[in-house]
């Protein structure tokens, strides 16, 4: 369960106020709201880090959590692989790097394992930056902008893969695509200084498919919202 109340301050502006972010146990909810309004904030309260802001309320997260951040933060003198693993190394555990290799690959990075970041894509190295967060297997994910460098066809092919990995996970996704959110999401939730409120989505259960009626209505209901952002 993961539970965040309150208004989140940048000294003495306020970021987003009236939070209430509630996801129960083993469903996603979608965080959205322009540009700066702290969205990666609350994902690093989630995930118990620093930020620069303050929140004026409550934060209550139950379980290990796992950051995938908006950066890919891949070390630069590892390969894709060692990147994968880099966790169970720190904390001194034998890496399962057939499950690596294995993730690699069906993330579509098959033949790339020994490449170093800087000669990978940007959306290679986000999609290692994925499977280093699926290796994890931990019970709360925070996904910040995780399939930003993608494009659409991977995209929706790594949306599906996140949502059959993390099924029964509990997930902070934050977004800046409406389509994304209206796939993916049991809740959403727009969030901004004026206020922040909770967004319409599919009643049916995620992962929906990309062609789905309620999907593309969902889809074209929030980006309406999202480039109205004084309405939130
Ligand atoms: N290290 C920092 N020191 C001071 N202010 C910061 C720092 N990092 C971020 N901020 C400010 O905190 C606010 C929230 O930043 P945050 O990254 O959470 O926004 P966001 O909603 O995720 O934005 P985006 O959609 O652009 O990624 C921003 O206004 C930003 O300028």
């Amino acid at each position: 369960m993961i539970r965040i109340t309150g208004d989140l301050w940048l000294e003495d502006r306020p970021l987003a106020r009236g939070l209430d972010l509630t996801c129960a146990p083993g469903t996603w909810m979608g965080i959205l709201g322009a540009s700066g309004v702290g969205k990666s904030t609350l994902g690093r309260i989630v995930a118990g880090l620093p930020v620069p802001a303050r929140l004026q309320g409550t934060a209550d997260v139950t379980g290990a959590v796992t950051l995938m951040g908006q950066q890919d933060q891949l070390l630069p003198w590892a390969s894709a692989l060692d990147n994968v693993t880099i966790g169970a190394r720190l904390r001194g555990q034998r890496p399962d790097r057939d499950r690596a290799r294995a993730l690699l690959a069906e993330l579509g990075l098959a033949g790339l394992e020994a490449r170093r970041p800087a000669h990978l894509s940007g959306g290679q190295r986000q999609r290692v930056a994925l499977a280093r967060t699926l290796i994890e297997d931990r019970p709360v994910i925070v996904l910040d902008e995780p399939f930003s460098a993608l494009d659409a066809g991977t995209r929706a092919q790594m949306q599906d893969l996140a949502a059959r990995h993390l099924a029964g996970r509990t997930v902070i996704l934050i977004t800046h695509d409406p389509l994304e959110a209206a796939r993916l999401c049991h809740r959403a939730v727009l969030i901004g200084p004026a206020g922040s409120r909770a967004l319409p989505l599919p009643a049916t259960a995620p992962p929906r498919a990309l062609d789905d009626p309620a999907v593309l209505a969902a889809q074209a209901a929030l980006f309406a919202t999202l480039v109205r952002p004084c309405a939130a």
